[in-house]
């Protein structure tokens, strides 16, 4: 199911183009916000939203904690889009509308991604409560063919076989943590592995033992494919995890996560993660030589 499904160039370029017969905004920038985060997109100055519901070609947001919006809207001095709700493969959507924002954020002109998400820490120096600027990822379903780059490749996007190594940009993550020591929050972020696995459930004890001893540092539901399709499109890309909860790796421990948890941790950390998103996006270099009618 997953892998079959082919969006034409078209599609998206007809969901672009909608959005910009909407919107003044001409977004260098896009934020894609994990569970308990949406309010990064309340940051944003002159805003025009609009409702997946409304959005030609848009996939719906079912998940709690994810408002299903696409928000526009200027940030220190760069004009950013923000999706409140992101969609991921537990929701029955295939890989290719889960990732389908990420190839119009394109066509619509925009430089850099940031993608958030809310995952558990299998590293004993990971709180809940802690930042992880993503580094790398293992992306599970990606290695036994569940990618959103399979089929037949759009050359107008990128290469048949794009390269990985270094998708996490590794300027603005030396300046993410610049900042973080700027602000003082320095002492609960540190970089780090982060896995996606296929979720809705969370991980038993002996998947949590195994994604350990493989070096994850922590692990979600979501964000590798969306880095996967901006990577292969040229986007650059930054990410961060908040780490809402441990993952439990002993039998004698009786902690059971759950979704409205990982909310709560969402909302105590929301301001932190807001004030350095926003300080990020105001000092990260913007060279756009997109323009909208011919980005790709
Ligand atoms: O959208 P993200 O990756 O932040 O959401 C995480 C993973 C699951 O969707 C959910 C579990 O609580 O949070
Ligand atoms: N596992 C998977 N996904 C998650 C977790 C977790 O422990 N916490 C938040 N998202």
């Amino acid at each position: 199911m997953h892998s079959k499904e082919q969006i034409s160039h078209d599609e998206y370029q007809k969901t672009a183009d909608w959005l910009m017969s909407q919107t003044q905004h001409r977004p260098q920038v896009a934020i894609i916000c994990g569970s308990g985060l949406g309010m990064l997109a309340d940051t944003l100055k002159c805003q025009d939203s609009f409702a997946y519901s409304d959005i030609p070609g848009f996939p719906q947001s079912t998940v709690q904690g994810h408002a299903g919006r696409l928000v526009f809207g200027e940030l220190k001095g760069k004009t950013c889009v923000c999706m409140q709700g992101r969609f991921h493969m537990y929701e029955g959507h295939s890989l290719c509308k889960t990732t389908f924002p990420i190839r119009v954020f394109k066509l619509l002109g925009v430089e850099t991604l940031i993608v958030t998400n809310a995952a558990g820490s299998l590293a004993d120096g990971l709180q809940p409560g802690d930042i992880m600027i993503i580094k790398d990822h293992i992306n599970f379903p990606g290695l036994v063919g569940l990618n959103p780059l399979s089929g037949p490749n759009d050359d107008k996007f990128g290469p048949r076989f794009p390269a990985m190594s270094g998708c996490y940009d590794k300027g603005l993550r030396c300046l993410a943590m610049e900042i973080a020591k700027q602000q003082g929050v320095a002492g609960f972020m540190q970089e780090g592995v982060y896995a996606m696995v296929g979720g809705p459930n969370f991980e038993t004890i002996a998947e949590a033992r195994l994604l350990h001893r493989l070096g994850v540092d922590a692990v979600g539901m979501s964000t590798a494919p969306e880095v996967v399709v901006a990577t292969h499109c040229g986007l650059r890309v930054f990410g961060l995890s908040l780490i809402t909860n441990k993952v439990v790796k002993s039998y004698e421990d009786s902690e059971c996560v759950n979704h409205e948890g990982v909310l709560e941790v969402g909302r105590l950390r929301s301001h932190t993660v807001q004030q350095l998103v926003t300080e990020l996006i105001s000092r990260m270099e913007i060279n756009n030589n997109n323009n909208t009618s011919n980005a790709v």
